[in-house]
């Protein structure tokens, strides 16, 4: 049902007009990435980026195996007993987790470079606030659902310890590892300076495009590695207005972030004058261009429209919706596309407008169905095996007692900068 696939024969490093090389040599595409996916910062988008590259270069992707559903039990500290075995050893990571360097570097190979994503604290928490409204009881306890009236006094409703407290306050800190609560500048200096030393890029939301040059860049990748639409969108009526002085006070109210924010903003900003911002400007002229055309050999002339979730036909392309008091827009293929064969690029096609919840189901299921062709006889014990010996030769050994421990002893509280234990690995999650 779609146009020929969009796939672009696309040979960026032979125009003129992108930005030099960072390397000497022509290298190969890196392809060993933790891209740790923060919340409501545009990183579903990404994720679908990684994905869809994950899939065109046959790549094992770590998903969330049970009772983890589409994310790492966030927000649990991730622990590698939530990778699920048939996805293990892994090159690329995605999905939503509290971050856990110690173990991710017994589960991701040794050269994983590893990226993340910011936004703008003001646009970031009224997110969170609208999208949480009805989880996070910090949120619903406000009367009239006002964030002014949140913000004149959060500590009348923001309970630390109770379950989702981590979207009220400091949730980019948060998912990074770090301590929430803990605003003593002396920390906040710490931690920043040690979320620089872990992660190679820190992407921003706000300079999207800009941020995916340097992501191309960094990897070794074409121009066509990251295309993408943006997902995961509210609608405009469901976003609150910001009045002025309400900024600053999500600042100081989330004065951790805040500072990441500023930091690596600078970074990124810094960065993208080494590579030379005239050469970045044209890139992302290109990236919008290359879009247009992989959109064009995807759909046709009428590209898919975004729609309400319950105007989707397709239940493969609808958003999950966290309440109805929030609206999360998803692609509706237009209604006179006309019928092909079902190629693996047209496959790609419908995957690069697919939301987070159904892509990642679909690749628990094609991973399974990989693992299981290459070993029909295992038991569900003999499948964690493979993946231990090949750790075990690659001389991880701690790896391979995780994964032991993980199939003779129950889940673990939260640890390395964990939620201290408290709470419960539970079926149902948020996105
Ligand atoms: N490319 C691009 N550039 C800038 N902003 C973008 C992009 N793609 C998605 N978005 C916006 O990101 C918000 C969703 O973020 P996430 O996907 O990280 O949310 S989630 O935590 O996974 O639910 C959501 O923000 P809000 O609409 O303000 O909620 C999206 O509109």
């Amino acid at each position: 049902f779609l146009h020929h696939g969009g796939h672009l024969n696309w040979t960026m490093e032979t125009s003129p007009m992108v930005c030099p090389s960072t390397s000497p040599t022509p290298t190969p595409k890196h392809t060993s990435i933790a891209f740790l996916k923060t919340h409501k910062t545009a990183s579903s988008t990404v994720q679908n980026i990684l994905f869809r590259f994950a899939e065109r270069n046959n790549l094992t992707v770590a998903l969330p195996g049970y009772p983890c559903d589409h994310q790492f039990c966030y927000p649990h500290t991730f622990n590698n007993r939530f990778v699920h075995p048939h996805t293990v050893p892994p090159k690329i990571i995605t999905s939503h987790m509290r971050f856990n360097r110690a173990e991710l570097l017994r589960l991701m190979p040794n050269d994983t470079i590893y990226i993340t994503i910011l936004r703008e604290p003001a646009s970031m928490f009224e997110s969170l606030f609208s999208y949480y409204n009805q989880y996070c009881l910090s949120f619903k306890r406000v009367p009239n659902g006002s964030l002014e009236t949140f913000l004149e006094n959060p500590w009348s409703y923001y309970r630390p310890e109770e379950k989702y407290a981590v979207y009220a306050r400091n949730t980019l800190t948060y998912d990074l590892g770090g301590d929430k609560d803990q605003t003593d500048p002396m920390y906040i200096r710490n931690f920043v300076a040690e979320v620089d030393r872990v992660f190679s890029l820190v992407m921003i939301a706000e300079y999207f495009d800009e941020s995916l040059i340097l992501l191309r860049h960094l990897l070794g990748w074409e121009l066509e590695d990251v295309l993408y639409v943006k997902l995961n969108m509210r609608t405009s009526t469901s976003k609150l207005s910001l009045s002025s002085g309400l900024p600053a006070k999500i600042r100081a109210w989330n004065s951790v972030d805040a500072a990441l924010y500023d930091h690596f903003n600078a970074s990124l900003w810094r960065k993208l004058e080494d590579l030379g911002v005239g050469c970045v400007a044209r890139e992302v002229q290109l990236l919008q261009r290359a879009t247009d055309r992989l959109l064009r050999g995807c759909f046709g002339s009428n590209f898919p429209q975004l729609r309400s979730a319950s105007q989707i036909k397709n239940k493969n392309l609808r958003p999950w919706q966290p309440s109805s008091k929030v609206a999360i827009v998803g692609y509706e293929l237009p209604s006179n596309i006309s019928r092909g064969s079902r190629g693996q690029s047209q496959d790609m096609c419908l995957k690069l407008i697919m939301p987070e919840v159904q892509y990642t189901h679909l690749l628990q299921h094609s991973e399974s169905l990989r693992y299981r062709r290459k070993h029909p006889t295992r038991t569900p014990m003999q499948t964690l095996r493979p993946a231990i010996s090949t750790l075990h030769q690659q001389g991880r050994k701690d790896h391979k007692e995780t994964l032991e421990r993980s199939i003779t002893s129950p889940p673990l509280g939260a640890e390395i900068g964990g939620t201290r234990g408290t709470q419960q690995v539970s079926k149902k999650q948020t996105t």
